[in-house]
């Protein structure tokens, strides 16, 4: 029998090729289970510093720093690593190691919002139960703040869903635990069950803030259904979107927001929730501050933006697609400047295994095989890297996930694309917050890179 702090030891020097291993029949809450890892990870950090900390891992060109830092070995992130041909892993477990093993919701088949929390935060794969003990506390601590309902209720609907979203985030910190506890004057050893708090409450509350916004903007004449305690965080989700009677959008959701999770720490949004959080902001406002991040369209927008392009094609193209069709239309919007939404990435250098995954489920239901709009977001995965490899200029012409996250939504009938990215936002706070309990448990520092101007960066060239 080996220790789970042994195991973790272990497990964050290499992978863990034996999946099953990381079944664990445990009764501890979350807490504990972090209470119980966070020692061997401060030792491990410990550890590297007084014995690595002059070691180099790379070197800096002025590539990097005029190319948007792209390859820069710069940013520590513990729950999960991208490969550039593989694709992401979370604690060494691939996507599909990662659907055998994280629990689904009882009744379902996909893996749940929580089971990946659980995995993201503490390296270790969730019972069941363990899983289901932490939808209780989420559907417990989810109702919003009546202030913030006025909040949301008082904004335009014309105002972009994601900066409604941002908006209630931030506002969700006046009931910040970590805040009020370093204004009491905290030791920083406790920093991270405050921020652990945080963290919780405002997963738990994304879905009912989500849903609102979608129903102000789009059905203002329904009603919300309140929170069931008895359902899974996207069960909830699913149902105050007003679709908790479609089984398959559910389940459809469930692996959506598990995937959309974590990306290791460079991407735009996971990383301005690191740096803003590096400040000793609490985790509302830099998370708030990241989904201004991701809702850039080179980023997550750019899953509307796949919508809005592929539905603009069909109408161009009409009923007669053919890939020859698909070709020319991909030509046009290369040729007019645009970039081509859903293609392309800043690390991976191979089609997206989450776009794999999300293709997979569309492949075993017949009713999204016959789904026009799915067939075209097929058929253009299949013309389009042929296009962007002549075209030359892209250093990945393969699709990234947000080329076929919304045709699925689209065809189960949630086609208001604008607010894609909203449930994009509530899976980013998985890894985003995630990290954060982990900056602060292993007391991070403030981040803050050096800066050159041209004129000093010549001068540095010269000496
Ligand atoms: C969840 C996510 O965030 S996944 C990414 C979602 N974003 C998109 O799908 C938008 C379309 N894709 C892109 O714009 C890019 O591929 C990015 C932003 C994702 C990555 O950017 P980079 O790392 O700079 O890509 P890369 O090094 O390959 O870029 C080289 C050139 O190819 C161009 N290029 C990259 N992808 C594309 C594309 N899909 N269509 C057309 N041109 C492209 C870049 O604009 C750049 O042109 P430039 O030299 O004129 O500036
Ligand atoms: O990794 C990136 O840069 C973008 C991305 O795919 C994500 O954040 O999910």
């Amino acid at each position: 029998m080996f220790s789970r702090s042994s195991f973790l030891a272990k497990c964050a020097t290499r992978n863990v090729s034996n999946v099953a291993s990381r079944r664990f029949a445990s009764t501890k809450s979350l807490k504990e289970t972090l209470q119980e890892v966070i020692p061997a990870k401060q030792e491990q950090l410990k550890k590297l510093k007084t014995e690595h900390s002059q070691a180099v891992v790379g070197e800096v060109k002025v590539e990097n720093i005029l190319g948007g830092m792209r390859g820069l070995k710069a940013m520590l992130w513990e729950a999960s690593v991208l490969d550039p041909n593989e694709g992401i892993r979370f604690h060494g477990l691939s996507i599909p190691d990662c659907q055998k093993v994280l629990p689904p919701a009882p009744g379902g088949k996909e893996m749940t919002a929580e089971s990946m929390f659980w995995l993201l935060l503490t390296g270790q794969v969730p019972s069941p139960e363990q899983s289901r003990q932490l939808s209780a506390e989420l559907a417990e601590k989810g109702e919003l703040p009546e202030f913030v309902e006025k909040l949301i209720d008082s904004l335009p609907n014309t105002l972009h869903p994601m900066t409604q979203l941002g908006m209630g985030v931030a506002a969700l910190n006046h009931d910040s635990a970590f805040q009020a506890a370093y204004e009491r004057g905290i030791k920083k050893s406790e920093y991270w069950t405050y921020t652990l708090e945080d963290c919780l409450n405002l997963t738990a509350k994304l879905p009912a803030l989500a849903a609102r916004i979608y129903r102000n903007v789009y059905h203002p004449e329904r009603s919300l259904p309140a929170l069931d305690k008895n359902l899974d965080l996207v069960g909830n989700y699913s149902n105050m979107l007003g679709f908790g009677a479609n089984e398959h959008l559910t389940e459809y959701l469930r692996l959506y927001i598990a995937l959309h999770g974590d990306h290791e720490g460079g991407n735009a949004s996971a990383h301005t929730s690191h740096l803003v959080g590096s400040t000793l902001s609490d985790p509302y406002i830099s998370y708030s501050a990241a989904l201004y991040a991701l809702a850039g369209p080179l980023h997550g927008l750019a899953n509307q933006e796949v919508l809005r392009w592929q539905m603009a094609m069909q109408k161009e193209i009409g009923d007669n697609i053919t890939h020859d069709s698909i070709k020319e239309y991909l030509w046009k919007t290369l040729k007019s400047g645009q970039v081509v939404p859903g293609y392309g990435h800043g690390v991976l250098r191979n089609p997206d295994p989450r776009f794999i995954a999300l293709q997979e489920f569309c492949k075993s239901r017949p009713e999204l095989q016959s789904s026009p709009i799915i067939q075209l977001v097929q058929q253009t995965a299949e013309v389009a890297p042929d296009v962007l490899k002549e075209h030359g200029k892209t250093k990945n012409p393969y699709p990234n996930v947000d080329a076929t996250s919304g045709c699925v939504l689209h065809h189960y009938g949630l086609t208001e694309f604008k607010y894609y990215t909203v449930i994009f936002g509530v899976s980013r706070a998985l890894g985003a917050l995630t990290q954060l309990v982990w900056a602060r448990a292993l007391g991070l520092p403030l981040e803050r890179p050096k800066s050159y101007s041209m004129d000093a960066l010549e001068k540095l060239i010269k000496n």
